[in-house]
């Protein structure tokens, strides 16, 4: 495992090339013998991140957090929001397959980079457990439990659009996706940070009404975020409008996990279980 960390955020720091520069580096310096073929591919891109560009990875430390959540939960479908180049993909893919699990449904706004991700899966010998969902999640969604692709989720990784994070998870909740037990395990909720995130699983059922009742019809969260964490990804956030109102009924219980980037930033990954569903009227 590389212990070193990746190379410091640049003013471009993704789409820039470097993505393609990577799976070019992860193919060619490969070991075809290698009996672990997952590691060696999150060895390479690990490697690339230290000594080439800084990549936006969920990364070694904070990775371990959430395979142990894998390990303990053993889900057999898991969906994660936000592929990016396939590292949490592969690793948390991987972690699910050695716990027995079959269906890893992977969402992702960007062709280009789901290209990269499905050719590091493919490496990593991981094709027949993932499944690349490509556009933007809201969407997505809906549209993969219209076709009967997606009930539900005993585990959900999200790390797209920070302020989507609140609208997806209202979307699964209408859905039905989220389960007694499901897992949710939120990235980057101190680095840039998700206050309404983590307003919204940590509220009870009664606040979350209150709320509900106090604010505009809209859900545009991203008034609370860091311009930076808004603009990164303007072009999806303006085109996709699908809503769902939610299940503000469901009691979660959430705690945080402090932990780091990959490049030694301090960040945090909230983990929460939903305990029970709201009754049916
Ligand atoms: C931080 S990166 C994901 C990193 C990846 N999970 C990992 O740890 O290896 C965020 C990714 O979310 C994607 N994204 C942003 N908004 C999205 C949306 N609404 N739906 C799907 N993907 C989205 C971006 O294109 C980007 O690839």
């Amino acid at each position: 495992m590389v212990t070193q960390d990746y190379k410091q955020k640049e003013d471009i720091w993704f789409d820039d090339g470097r993505e393609e520069r990577l799976l070019e580096y992860v193919k060619e310096h490969l070991d075809l013998a290698a009996s672990n073929k997952s590691e060696e591919v999150i060895r390479l891109i690990d490697e690339f991140g230290v000594n080439h560009h800084y990549m936006m990875n969920v990364g070694a430390r904070k990775g371990r957090i959430v395979t142990e959540v894998i390990t303990q939960r053993k889900p057999k479908t898991m969906i994660e929001l936000g592929s990016y180049i396939g590292y949490s993909t592969v690793l948390f893919a991987a972690a699910m397959r050695d716990a027995g699990g079959q269906e890893y449904i992977s969402f992702e706004r960007e062709p280009k980079f789901a290209r990269v991700a499905a050719a590091m899966v493919e490496l990593a010998g991981l094709a027949n457990h993932v499944r690349f969902v490509i556009g933007p999640s809201s969407n997505g969604l809906v549209e993969e439990h219209k076709a009967g692709r997606l009930s539900q989720a005993d585990v959900v990784f999200l790390d797209h659009y920070k302020p989507a994070y609140v609208k997806d998870l209202k979307i699964m909740e209408s859905l039905g996706v989220i389960r007694v037990n499901t897992v949710l395990v939120a990235d980057n909720v101190i680095e840039p940070g998700n206050p309404t995130y983590l307003e919204y699983v940590r509220s009870t059922p009664e606040k979350k009404q209150q709320r509900l009742k106090g604010e505009a019809a809209t859900s545009d969260d991203s008034i609370a975020f860091p311009s930076r964490a808004v603009n990164q990804y303007t072009k999806e956030y303006a085109t996709d409008k699908t809503e769902l109102p939610g299940l503000p009924g469901i009691v979660y219980k959430s705690r945080i996990e402090h932990s780091h980037e990959p490049t030694g930033v301090p960040d945090g990954i909230e983990i929460t279980v939903c305990l029970s569903l709201p009754s049916p009227n």
